[in-house]
């Protein structure tokens, strides 16, 4: 793995790190700069803009630059959205779609978008991961997803793939990429996306546990988003277990410069 460039780093993450004001403060941060009129229209120059924050003001919890039809379950502020969202069109892409709960952090991703000049490409949903990605489906948005860039609540990475795999939006052919899965980690979606079918099957029909986190995961990232109310309840779907990944961790690294990994995982059969 090469070294982390410390020039990089954003400041350490606070005891309170996201949902304190500093969205606000970010957007007010972008849109106060002197050289705003180059900036617009540029998502790499939005996206320096947002790094510059992280560095000199405050952390905030972006993939960063070392990591990174397209789903992202959890926007925050739009880093990897202006990213990908960005790739997508170069690539000839029509849409990313970021999936957000915080109605705030989705208002300041639609005004960094825009800024950015990505309005066309990105469309951001409002809503529980699970709940939105249902509807999608239902009303016909979303028939199958390309790639999914899973960085939302740490318990839900496997219960939301499961609803995804139900609805077949998740197939062969479809690839995911998972992050922090070593920063804070996540051992219950790492066992699912590295599982054989058949030992999913077995776990499916013991199915117990269904709705609540896995107790692996330390109380601070069960309770992450506890602070108003957001509700840790899990969709209970049962997936498709007879779905094969190829699944490997790529080493890299949290805009803090600490270690951490994606997963990436390719769906490529059904057994
Ligand atoms: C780590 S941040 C995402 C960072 C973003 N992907 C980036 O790299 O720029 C996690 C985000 O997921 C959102 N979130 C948490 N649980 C969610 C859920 N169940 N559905 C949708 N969004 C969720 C949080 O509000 C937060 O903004």
């Amino acid at each position: 793995m090469p070294e982390f460039d410390k020039s990089k780093a954003y400041s350490q993450q606070e005891k309170v790190f996201f949902d304190d004001g500093r969205e606000v403060e970010l957007l007010h941060y972008v849109y106060g700069k002197d050289n705003l009129e180059e900036i617009r229209g540029s998502p790499e120059k939005v996206l320096a803009a947002i790094d510059e924050f992280g560095r000199t003001k405050k952390y905030l919890m972006n993939v960063g630059e070392d990591k990174g039809k397209i789903v992202e379950l959890g926007g925050y502020i739009g880093y990897s959205c202006l990213l990908f969202g960005n790739a997508v069109r170069k690539a000839g892409g029509k849409r990313y779609y970021s999936l957000e709960r915080n109605p705030e952090f989705g208002a300041v991703i639609s005004s960094l978008a825009d800024l950015a000049g990505l309005s066309d490409v990105v469309k951001v949903i409002i809503g529980s991961s699970d709940a939105s990605l249902k509807r999608l489906h239902d009303n016909g948005t979303l028939k199958h997803i390309d790639l999914m860039f899973l960085d939302h609540y740490k318990p839900a990475y496997k219960t939301d793939l499961k609803l995804c795999e139900e609805l077949k939006l998740i197939s062969p052919g479809s690839v995911l990429a998972a992050d922090n899965v070593i920063s804070p980690g996540n051992p219950s979606y790492l066992e699912y996306v590295r599982a054989s079918p058949q030992q999913k099957k077995e776990w499916t029909q013991q199915a117990n546990g269904q709705g609540a986190p896995d107790v692996r995961f330390q109380d601070k990232t069960v309770q992450q988003y506890a602070n108003r109310g957001e509700s840790t309840a899990l969709n209970a779907s049962l997936g498709t277990p007879g779905l094969v990944y190829d699944s490997k961790l790529v080493h890299s690294f949290e805009p803090t410069g600490d270690p951490d990994g994606i997963e990436i995982s390719r769906c490529t059969g059904e057994e």
